[in-house]
């Protein structure tokens, strides 16, 4: 096939670029990653790049999506994972999609632009994301190879080798994974990575399992009490007993792999969600509690999903136990008698439940008391005298020792009394026949094979109920962390001049920033700590924002940069609010640097504490340009300092830096998101006159518009 004509092929089954946004969409119908329409199609004109375009165009259909970046040997296999994804390729020049919807070694399946789904070799797509890379390389090996006289099929060999070798660094990053953002229902992401499927089977498997084991009982027993035992029956149990093992093993593995994908999800849930929490609830909840739930969401993976299963597979026990206690005489008898079992069971499930509620809360309390201390530690050694160090602390263990045992107790009475509950009501039903004498003794032995096997499943039930109520109580306290909003329909773009008017385009001379009657109040305030506020910022301005302690000066910082939300009134960037604009998108335009308490130094590098707000692992050309801000502002003795420079390790376990340092890194991690607006939150009150003077220089320099919060 000639190059003009599998290009033009290739072409047929590709997407424009500017048709990027219907792209998506087909691709998410066709994996059944049920779009939702949140957009009125009209806002993603003010976004300049195509990244933005794709992350606004996912957005609109409340899906996610992600770039990926890959080395040059695993771009094969990332290709036949990927779906479902866009691929951006440059066919005969034109920048093109291919939107990948399935994939294997052989074929990739892609979805084509009149929706139809066409088989495609995935090394078709591969050599038009590496041949311009390959092109530089080439010479170079054809030499090599001929002055080897390497020719034929080792030739071919050698030449992907040579190619694998020399752009083994090479990095690709023209994939965008299409998936279910977090915050979808829990059982829609499971549907959607089929575990229902495995589910199913993994009943069916233990159901067969457990007919199974019960047939073999039934053989050999019937064959005892038939008293005809020869090698047939013998032979026949064995093959029963030894069919059981292939389905056992395979409702293991299948337990395992919905454990593996289940467990992933909720991580990938409570981290999305940890990332989301609302600030003003985090620092309601106090950071003990927020670490106590955090340790019990741990939690919440191992008991409910080891607890879950024990639960259902006890269950199915259950039934069929009920069934050969049916089937055997006394059956009607015994299964009067389950209701009262039940009952039982409830009872003391139920004590078992309140005890642990009120065990969670009480250690949440001490963990919370605990990391209050050791937070404010220092505070106390200089502050408090020493006799009241510990006051109040017997009280609390007492307490907390208390609910223990309560828990314990009733923990103790649930394993310990149930299963032998069910055994002494299982003998008391019997005892009719018993008694009677007029039952064959095949019947009385299935009875007792049925309250046996059902001991067998309560026992499991048993183990399968503690670890889910466990999960199930701190599920109850952790359900606010794993708690995700879904986004609101985006509203209509609304531009607004700078008169105020409202129009739909925004224009030249418009303000970068448009903030009126904006309105907030923290909650379960009276008094709100914004009100009526008014202003414009163009580009280019530069504000200094001053007024007394307590007046909101920070509250508004935290407004413009969406940390918070108003209540009230319109902030508008560019002529578009936050939720037309998307979070991610107005954290590119806005960058802040936080009062000293609310910013951190994370326990990284150096270069990661300065690059975190932009991208990271970083490009080379934003390293130099770190360097370069640093030391503009001062921080070049303090990088020769450091025995790692860059890469010294900063925060709480590593080095310490000072205030005027800390506050130094602060800015620059600031301004190096290069956004468009800048807010700096007291940012200049650590430093000595000469460090304030050059970082202001810094600031003026390298920001385009910009908010400096101060007291002067
Ligand atoms: N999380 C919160 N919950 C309730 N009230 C709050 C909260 N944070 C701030 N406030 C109150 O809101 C008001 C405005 O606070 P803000 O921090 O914005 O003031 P500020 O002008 O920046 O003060 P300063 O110059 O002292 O930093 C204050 O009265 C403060 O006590």
């Amino acid at each position: 096939m000639k190059p003009e004509s599998s290009h033009s092929q290739l072409k047929s089954l590709c997407w424009p670029v500017n048709q990027a946004n219907s792209a998506l969409r087909a691709l998410a119908q066709q994996a059944g990653l049920d779009p939702v329409d949140l957009s009125d199609g009209t806002n993603s004109e003010v976004l300049s790049d195509l990244e933005a375009h794709l992350l606004f165009g996912a957005e609109s259909l409340d899906l996610k999506i992600e770039r990926v970046s890959c080395k040059y040997g695993e771009l094969e296999q990332l290709l036949v994972r990927a779906a479902p994804a866009l691929v951006r390729l440059r066919v005969a020049d034109e920048e093109l999609f291919v939107a990948l919807c399935g994939g294997s070694r052989r074929y990739l399946r892609v979805l084509t632009p009149s929706l139809q789904v066409v088989k495609l070799r995935p090394q078709i797509v591969l050599s038009q994301l590496t041949r311009a890379h390959e092109a530089l390389q080439h010479q170079r090996i054809t030499d090599l190879l001929d002055s080897a006289s390497i020719v034929g099929r080792r030739r071919i060999r050698a030449t992907s080798a040579l190619l694998r070798e020399n752009l083994t660094e090479l990095q690709i990053d023209e994939c965008w994974l299409l998936r279910l953002p977090a915050h979808r229902p829990f059982l829609q992401q499971l549907h959607h990575r089929r575990q229902h499927i495995r589910f199913l089977s993994m009943m069916v498997c233990h159901t067969l399992q457990m007919a199974l084991f019960m047939a073999s009982w039934w053989l050999i027993g019937y064959a005892v009490l038939e008293g005809s035992i020869d090698t047939g029956w013998l032979a026949a149990w064995v093959l029963l007993l030894i069919t059981q093992i292939p389905l056992s093993m395979l409702t293991a593995r299948l337990q395992g792999s919905i454990s593996l994908e289940t467990g992933a999800l909720l991580k990938q849930r409570l981290l999305a969600s940890a990332l989301r929490i609302d600030p003003l609830k985090v620092r309601h909840m106090g950071s003990g509690q927020v670490l106590g739930r955090v340790y019990d969401a741990e939690n919440i993976e191992a008991s409910a999903l080891q607890g879950g299963f024990l639960l259902l597979l006890g269950g199915v026990e259950l039934v069929l136990a009920s069934l050969v206690l049916f089937l055997g005489v006394g059956g009607p008898v015994l299964l009067g008698i389950l209701p009262i079992f039940l009952l039982f069971a409830f009872v003391l499930g139920r004590a078992q439940y309140l005890s642990r509620r009120r065990w969670t809360s009480d250690r949440l309390r001490m963990t919370h008391r605990l990391i209050e201390k050791m937070l404010g530690h220092r505070t106390r050694l200089v502050q408090q005298p020493p006799a009241d160090w510990h006051k109040g602390e017997d009280r609390e263990q007492e307490e907390y020792l208390q609910s223990s045992a309560t828990m314990d107790g009733t923990m103790t009475r649930l394993i310990a009394l149930l299963p032998r509950f069910w055994l002494l009501l299982g003998v008391v039903g019997l005892m009719p026949v018993f008694v009677s004498g007029n039952s064959e003794s095949a019947q009385i032995a299935v009875a007792l094979g049925g309250v046996l096997l059902g001991y067998r499943a309560v026992l499991k039930c048993m183990g399968g109920f503690t670890s889910a109520l466990s999960a199930l109580v701190a599920w109850e306290k952790v359900r606010e962390l794993f708690s995700l909003e879904t986004p609101a329909k985006r509203v209509t773009s609304t531009a607004v001049k700078a008169n105020g008017d409202e129009t739909s385009i925004p224009g030249e001379g418009q303000p970068l920033c448009y903030i009126r009657e904006l309105y907030f109040c923290y909650p379960d305030k009276d008094k709100a700590a914004l009100a009526d506020c008014n202003l414009s910022i163009y580009p280019g301005d530069r504000l200094l924002l001053q007024g007394a302690s307590g007046s909101g000066k920070s509250t508004l910082a935290n407004v413009i940069t969406g940390v918070q939300k108003p209540d009230n009134g319109l902030l508008l960037i560019h002529g578009y609010d936050r939720t037309s604009i998307g979070a991610e998108h107005w954290r590119k335009l806005v960058a802040s640097a936080p009062q000293f308490h609310e910013n951190h130094v994370l326990g990284d590098s150096f270069l990661f504490n300065l690059l975190m707000g932009d991208e990271w692992p970083p490009k080379p050309e934003s390293v130099i340009r770190a360097y370069s801000i640093c030391d503009e502002l001062g921080l070049t003795p303090l990088l020769k300092k450091m025995p790692a420079g860059m890469l010294q390790t900063v925060g709480e376990m590593g080095w310490r830096l000072s205030h005027g340092e800390m506050s130094r890194l602060f800015i620059a991690r600031a301004i190096l998101q290069n956004a468009e607006l800048l807010v700096l939150d007291e940012s200049f009150a650590a430093l000595d006159p000469e460090n304030l003077r050059q970082s202001f220089q810094c600031v003026r320099k390298n920001s385009n518009s910009l908010i400096v919060i101060a007291h002067p």
